[in-house]
């Protein structure tokens, strides 16, 4: 039994494109090219975690998750599921996975979404009394018991969203796959996908969540993966990531007092790289704006130093760095550009 939920090894996919060509390209005198989607990639994912593939449009997480549903074949390269070389034995690496794909009619819309249910847990072997109860169950589960016997076109982009993931549930996979889940959700919905994704996790499934909300990324992934023009560019945990970022992060602090000499002892602190105070009349109080070059241990500091002086704090704001920052810092532009 492989270590790892999901292994991918150098894996790249190339897409043949025709390229219209002057006045006659309609009749013939296409020229092919090739772009290549996923270019050579490589990460685990281990058991039990969510992993967040997280990227601008465009980038390579679709290719690359259907390539691991065995949706599609790679151009060259190995993912193994479960240890289950994808290319070889699909359908039993199928047995370890449920998959959502993003904006796919992944259940049927003319069926409700108790038939559905039972249809696909059929698909998988499972029937009579235990399809309806493990129906019924899921259905519970995701706030759809009560319209469970509406056809699916009628249901909202959330239920649609939570039926496809009931589905993808009903064989109880340790693997479970979500191709963008919250994309065109209202932030409510959203929020309670989240949740459910969370919960997802607490019963020991394995996750791969792509995503192009970094928000998103950060609040549910154990690790995450960087992917741009089908290449991975950084692979660490969420705060590992933002720490490496090498960036100018700002505290202020409202206080009491001040004076030259906290303040020169504030600036010999490391990592601290300016201090500027200013008395604000308005509010009786000094507004103080320190920046720094390194992460928490630098702020606490800054707090226990102030303090030791017996100056009083009344407000303290900093302004952590987001994956937004590390994207545009390894790549020179917005995740939404
Ligand atoms: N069948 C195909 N033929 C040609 N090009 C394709 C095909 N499928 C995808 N591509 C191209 O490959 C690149 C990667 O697409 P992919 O769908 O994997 O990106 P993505 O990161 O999932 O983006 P999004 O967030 O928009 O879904 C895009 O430039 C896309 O146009």
């Amino acid at each position: 039994m492989s270590s790892y939920a999901i292994e991918v090894i150098n894996l790249k996919k190339n897409f043949v494109v025709k390229k219209k060509k002057g006045f006659f390209a309609k009749i013939k005198n296409r020229e092919k090219k090739i772009f290549t989607a996923v270019d050579g990639i490589n990460f685990n994912v281990n058991k039990g975690e969510i992993f967040g593939f997280l990227g601008p449009n465009g980038a390579g997480k679709t290719t690359t998750i259907k390539m691991i549903s065995t949706l599609l074949r790679p151009t060259s390269g190995t993912v193994m599921v479960n240890g289950i070389d994808a290319v070889k034995n699909p359908i039993d690496v199928l047995k370890n996975l449920g998959t959502v794909l993003a904006g796919e009619r992944s259940v049927y819309w003319k069926l409700t979404g108790r038939e559905n249910l039972l249809y696909f847990a059929a698909m998988n072997g499972i029937t009579g009394q235990v399809a309806k109860d493990k129906t019924d169950y899921l259905l519970k589960r995701f706030s759809l018991y009560k319209r469970a016997d509406e056809t699916v076109e009628k249901y909202s982009t959330g239920m649609k969203q939570r039926i496809a993931l009931a589905k993808a549930l009903i064989s109880e996979p340790e693997i479970i796959i979500l191709d963008e889940p919250t994309s065109g959700l209202d932030p409510q919905s959203a929020r309670n996908l989240r949740e459910v994704i969370l919960e997802i996790k607490k019963e020991g499934r394995t996750i791969l969540l792509t995503t192009h909300y970094m928000e998103e990324a950060d609040l549910l992934s154990d690790r995450i993966a960087i992917i741009d023009h089908g290449k991975i560019i950084a692979l660490n945990t969420p705060q590992n990531l933002k720490e490496g970022l090498n960036k100018t992060n700002t505290v202020t602090v409202e206080l009491n007092n001040w004076d030259e000499g906290i303040a020169h002892k504030v600036k010999e602190i490391p990592f601290v790289k300016s201090v500027n105070s200013k008395f604000n009349d308005n509010a009786r109080e000094y507004e103080v704006k320190i920046h720094i070059t390194n992460g928490s241990n630098t702020v606490s500091n800054i707090i226990s130093t102030i303090t030791a002086s017996n100056i009083k704090i009344s407000n303290f704001r900093s302004e952590e760095p987001t994956l937004e920052d590390v994207f545009i810092n390894l790549t020179g532009k917005s995740l939404r550009e």
